[in-house]
């Protein structure tokens, strides 16, 4: 039912014990059709300034994959191991998502490319890109960042990536069907609708079909019509900054983002963000209590308002709820 917008709040569950998980770099959450909470992390690989060369081609080739299970599900109360899966797959995890079949999808920027896995079995179902192969065609991707499946359609949308600006449409069977999206040419010109500097991480939103993108360097997110890629429009405000890394939607109409840490004397602090879809405004803000926030990097939210946050550089997974149960809990 509607959100009474002015008085959701919510902050962190100080209760969880997720945060004293000994992870990788902590790419990409997602909840699976149990509602548990699936993490995507990098086990021993990092990425840093000498990952990728000029050309975007990864450097650390000879570490091998990661031998840690990168893909682990959580009891999203109890923080408790249900499953671990992904070992020796994966070079530098990014994008996590999960289909409405409870398949993983999953990207990763060293391999420029996209996967399909069984929520078990270790053999992907399908691998779109050319290992270790950046480019721009309909066959390659430049590390793409995220992965989007619409539960009605089954089609399948790439946000392609940190050396592409666009984002790509394929069939449920892995066909190109269509691209949009382009690079914005100045960093002094303002960004025009449908240009992208970094597409970072997208909200597929089936009740309203439209399919949002964090528009990262822009420091906004851009919704588009599904299947025809028409802009719709732009959500940005002041208090995001100059990065907007991650957006997710909440069945109900609630969309949470983060932002990026301010850049130096700049004023508007690194935080998430709860917005009312259909209006785009802020509703709440939120950060942690325990630890801070140090490059907030996938955001996740299911029905009930519980609202996870993984960092990449705090290496850590934050679990917010709102404050209307709370306040039940403490009457
Ligand atoms: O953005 C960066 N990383 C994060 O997004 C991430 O996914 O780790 C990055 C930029 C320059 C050098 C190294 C890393």
């Amino acid at each position: 039912g509607e959100i009474l917008d002015q008085d959701f709040h919510i902050e962190e569950a100080v209760e969880w014990p997720g945060l004293d998980l000994k992870l990788g770099q902590v790419s990409g959450l997602a909840l699976d059709p149990e509602n548990n909470l699936v993490i995507f992390h990098r086990g021993d690989h990092v990425w840093d300034e000498n990952s990728f060369d000029s050309k975007f081609v990864y450097q650390q080739r000879g570490l091998g994959p990661i031998e840690q299970n990168t893909i682990i599900v959580l009891n999203p109360s109890n923080a408790k191991l249900l499953n671990s899966v992904g070992k020796s797959l994966f070079y530098l995890p990014h994008g996590l998502s999960i289909d409405k079949n409870g398949n993983y999808w999953a990207t990763d920027v060293a391999l420029h490319q996209v996967f399909k896995l069984g929520a078990n079995n270790k053999e992907p179902l399908l691998i779109l890109g050319v290992a270790l192969q950046p480019g721009s065609d309909k066959n390659h991707f430049c590390q793409p960042t995220d992965v989007a499946v619409d539960p009605i359609t089954g089609s399948i949308y790439v946000s392609d990536g940190y050396c592409n600006s666009r984002i790509i449409q394929f069939s449920p069977n892995g066909l190109y069907m269509m691209q949009w999206g382009e690079g914005t040419e100045t960093s002094l010109g303002r960004a025009r609708p449908g240009q992208f500097r970094i597409p970072h991480s997208l909200a597929l939103i089936p009740d309203f079909s439209q399919l949002c993108v964090a528009d990262r360097e822009n420091g906004r997110i851009q919704c588009f019509r599904l299947e025809t890629g028409e802009f719709i429009r732009e959500i940005k405000h002041k208090s995001f900054g100059r990065e907007l890394f991650a957006v997710s939607y909440a069945p109900g109409g609630l969309l949470f983002a983060v932002n990026g840490m301010p850049y130096p004397g700049e004023a508007e602090p690194v935080q998430g963000f709860v917005m009312n879809f259909s209006t785009g405004e802020i509703i709440d803000t939120f950060i942690p209590v325990r630890k801070s926030f140090e490059m907030p990097h996938d955001v996740v939210a299911s029905a009930d308002k519980t609202v996870f946050v993984g960092d990449v550089h705090a290496r850590a997974v934050w679990k917010f709820a709102s404050t209307e149960k709370m306040e039940h809990r403490s009457v």
